[in-house]
């Protein structure tokens, strides 16, 4: 059971995610407890490093003092007489927070592997007082550190897990404490290589935690608790009208979450389709909602389209070749510059003499555009915005022309159809994407409310929810 930084950003939040996992295990199930860091702490941290790095050590350490009293007032409304005990031991990690940000601001450096140490402490944080606070309820847990099981390689910022040595250290670490019903608590999203050294799996990464603990105590369902009722027609805080599906596929959930759908981190789904447990998005502040069940094949929903993602910050690289005729070769030494920076194309569109290639604003673009220009002419679009469309293309032929015709009045950059059968990307402007987003959801979802209601219920929903145990 995965909690999220809205589902435990305070007092209260964090007493509904505990009844939330006595509810589970009242009904003699074992669940193991994956937490975030409360919400926004994770961009607070990272925002503070940026100070420290830039000089400004006081706004660094104004923003920790901050996150302090946030997380004394947390921890007061949670835990009674142990409180001391517990404010002494998050005051030990601010203080070594603090050491940190002072190192990087005397440095005037800030690698990926200090940031993902200084954003490891949000969800050391929010562990230890979620432990704590089901002790304080009667509820026997323990605070097991991610960072002894979640093993990854060394790639800071977004480092790779390593499935057998995860496998070995959750049965080593965490199944030992399962078996003797105490609630195993860890913080998502931070790791450790082999060797000890603080990681993570990439922002929204807690998500991933649970599935990798999923796939390796076995469990037979990974639950993702947020803020929204499950996976939506789209994203809510864009079209308020937007509904939850019951169901929905690993693969489409997958292309969702890859194009930008927040509610999921896009690794989440891996080590579920390998062990075919379902995933499922539900809500913690109305826990009573069936929420979404992700699976490999899921009730067919007679919709032309499943859902529709949003992915910001992009920017497009417009590469053409300098031989204007018999470019070959051309292609091939493109995909090497992105290879060797490790970046991915989110999008691609490409003519004989050139290519159109949509990378995420957070690449390495200052490297990797004069590396292109060394063959190629160059020219650059920021902020850009890729809209995400999932469905069944193959069964709905006319979609693509629908979704065109509603956004005709709207100028769009790159189109991508036909990579599989189930998506196709738009790319527009930022400033226009959300305008588009409402004018597809309009059209594709007209009455949404109506519909949701006349769509049957995928039946096994509810029971399933409650038969899951680990095996
Ligand atoms: N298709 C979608 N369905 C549901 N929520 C979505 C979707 N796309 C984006 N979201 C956003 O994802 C948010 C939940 O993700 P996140 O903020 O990371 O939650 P948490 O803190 O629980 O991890 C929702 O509040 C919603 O605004
Ligand atoms: N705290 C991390 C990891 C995470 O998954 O958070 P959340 O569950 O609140 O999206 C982040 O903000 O990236």
């Amino acid at each position: 059971m995965k909690f999220g930084g809205t589902s435990v950003e305070d007092a209260p939040a964090i007493q509904r995610t505990i009844d939330i996992v006595k509810g589970r295990r009242d009904r003699r199930l074992r669940p193991v407890v994956v937490v975030s860091a409360m919400a926004r702490v994770t961009d607070e941290l990272i925002a503070a490093a940026q100070h420290a790095v830039e000089g400004r050590l006081a706004d660094a350490v104004a923003l920790t003092a901050a996150l302090r009293v946030r997380h004394h007032d947390v921890a007061a409304g949670l835990v009674g007489r142990k409180l001391p005990a517990l404010l002494a031991d998050l005051d030990t990690l601010f203080a070594q927070l603090d050491v940190v940000l002072g190192g990087i601001n005397a440095v005037g450096e800030l690698t990926a592997r200090t940031t993902d140490l200084i954003a490891s402490f949000g969800e050391r944080l929010s562990s230890l007082i979620v432990a704590q606070a089901f002790e304080h309820r009667g509820i026997s847990s323990a605070l097991v550190d991610a960072r002894t099981c979640i093993i990854t390689d060394d790639r800071f910022g977004r480092a790779t897990p390593q499935p057998d040595l995860i496998a070995a250290a959750a049965q080593a670490h965490v199944l030992p404490l399962v078996q003797v019903e105490a609630v195993p608590i860890l913080g998502g999203f931070i790791a450790a290589t082999a060797g000890g050294i603080t990681t993570t799996l990439g922002r929204g990464g807690s998500d991933y935690t649970a599935a990798l603990l999923g796939r390796a105590l076995r469990a037979s369902a990974i639950e993702i608790w947020t803020d929204v009722n499950g996976v939506m027609t789209t994203d809510p805080r864009i079209c308020p009208d937007a509904t939850r599906l019951r169901s929905i596929s690993f693969e489409q959930a997958s292309e969702l979450a890859y194009f930008g759908a927040k509610v999921l981190h896009p690794a989440t789904i891996l080590p579920a389709v390998e062990t075919g447990v379902p995933v499922w998005v539900l809500n913690s502040r109305d826990p009573a909602n069936e929420g979404t069940v992700i699976t490999a094949a899921p009730p067919a929903t007679g919709r032309a389209l499943t859902s529709i993602a949003v992915k910001r910050r992009l920017t497009v690289l417009h590469v053409t070749s300098r031989r204007l005729l018999a470019s070959h070769g051309f292609l091939r030494r493109v995909f090497e510059v992105l290879d060797r920076h490790g970046a991915s194309a989110n999008m691609l569109a490409s003519s004989e003499v050139s290519i159109s290639i949509a990378l995420e604003q957070t690449e390495d673009l200052s490297s990797i555009v004069p590396d292109l220009q060394a063959f190629a002419d160059v020219a650059t679009e920021a902020k850009r915005a890729l809209v995400c469309l999932v469905g069944d293309f193959q069964e709905r032929p006319g979609v693509a022309s629908r979704a065109m015709q509603c956004l005709r009045e709207i100028e769009v950059g790159m189109i991508s159809l036909g990579a599989n059968r189930i998506s196709m990307n738009l790319l527009l402007t930022e400033a226009e994407v959300d305008h588009a987003v409402r004018l597809l959801h309009a059209e594709f979802f007209p009455h949404n409310a109506a519909t949701a209601a006349a769509i049957p219920d995928a039946g096994f929903a509810r029971e399933h929810a409650m038969a899951w145990h680990l095996v």
